[in-house]
């Protein structure tokens, strides 16, 4: 786990709950999101992650636990939560310029430098909220989250439903906020791989609790790479590689053999000796998606 030094935490909970009745949907809950962090939560459907933003966005109140801050009194905090809030009978600039009005944001040229960021500067003027693509209604609602240059922004599932080019350009928003301007970014999804392009820190909830925290560093160092083995005799190839110590699983019809690319030559060798010869053979490097899976279900 990355050592977290006195004061690099932009936001802490610890055993953090919210109980609706009886039920736990954020269940003791003690996460870390560092300054400068995109930090990917994944869950799967009903895990609890819109509850734990609607906790941390302070929408809802705790049950017990803490939740701290390490900014100044009045820090500044953006959030897309279950879609973008716009009026769907204005335009993207009118629905900007609205919020600047309430927010009492003084700089004028700050909704051309949204629109601009977002890519909404060349959409038609007339053209309303309500008939816009999904994935600029999307843009429009970061657009309104980013517009007092918040140092926090928070992200709930932004990517849902999205086709891959409106994917592409919010996970580039996303790089150039946290680049650009050194925002801290929670993104929750369900879309493991495309948050493994984004993410520098993972947090896995599943049924309410944080079932991991790590790095992108630390995520690639435990998905595991593995040789995976079919072959004339797999039995006989088992024992023979794991007299050679290697680790060597079966599922039935292949062999796993957690081992790095540069041992492939090495295992074929093995089993070339003793007459075994495989009929498939190739290394695997499991992904996110995979390690998650694994780790829900108990696996790793
Ligand atoms: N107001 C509420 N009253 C009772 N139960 C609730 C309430 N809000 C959420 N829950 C329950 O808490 C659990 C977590 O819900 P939550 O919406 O946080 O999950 P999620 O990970 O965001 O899922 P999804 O991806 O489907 O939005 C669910 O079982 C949900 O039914």
């Amino acid at each position: 786990m990355q050592e977290i030094k006195g004061n690099d935490y932009l936001l802490k909970t610890t055993n953090l709950v919210k109980k609706y009745k009886e039920y736990q949907a954020v269940n003791e809950v003690s996460m870390t999101i560092n300054k400068g962090d995109i930090y990917g939560f994944i869950g799967r459907n009903g895990a609890g992650k819109t509850t734990f933003i609607r906790l941390v966005t302070r929408l809802i109140e705790k049950s017990s636990g803490t939740l701290a801050y390490n900014s100044k009194k009045n820090m500044k905090m953006g959030a897309v939560i279950e879609g973008p809030a716009c009026y769907p009978y204005l335009s993207a600039r009118d629905n900007l310029k609205y919020y600047a009005i309430q927010k009492n944001i003084k700089n004028k040229k700050r909704v051309d430098e949204v629109l601009e960021f977002v890519g909404l500067d060349q959409v038609d003027g007339k053209k309303l909220f309500k008939d816009y693509s999904l994935g600029m209604k999307q843009r429009l609602g970061i657009g309104l989250a980013i517009l007092e240059q918040p140092e926090f922004l928070i992200l709930d599932e932004p990517i849902n439903g999205l086709d891959p080019q409106g994917i592409v350009e919010i996970r580039e928003i996303i790089h150039r906020l946290n680049k650009e301007y050194g925002t801290t970014i929670l993104i929750s999804s369900h879309i493991l791989t495309e948050l493994s392009l984004v993410a520098s820190r993972y947090g896995i909830i599943n049924e309410g609790k944080l079932i991991k925290e790590l790095t992108k560093d630390e995520l690639e160092d435990e998905c595991g790479q593995y040789i995976v083995l079919a072959s004339s005799d797999n039995q006989q190839a088992k024992k023979i590689l794991s007299d050679s110590q290697f680790n060597v699983e079966s599922n039935g019809t292949e062999l796993y053999i957690k081992t790095e690319k540069n041992q492939m030559e090495k295992v074929a060798q093995l089993l070339f000796k003793q007459g075994i010869y495989p009929t498939n053979y190739y290394y695997k490097e499991e992904n996110l998606e995979e390690y998650y899976l694994n780790l829900i279900a108990g696996g790793v």
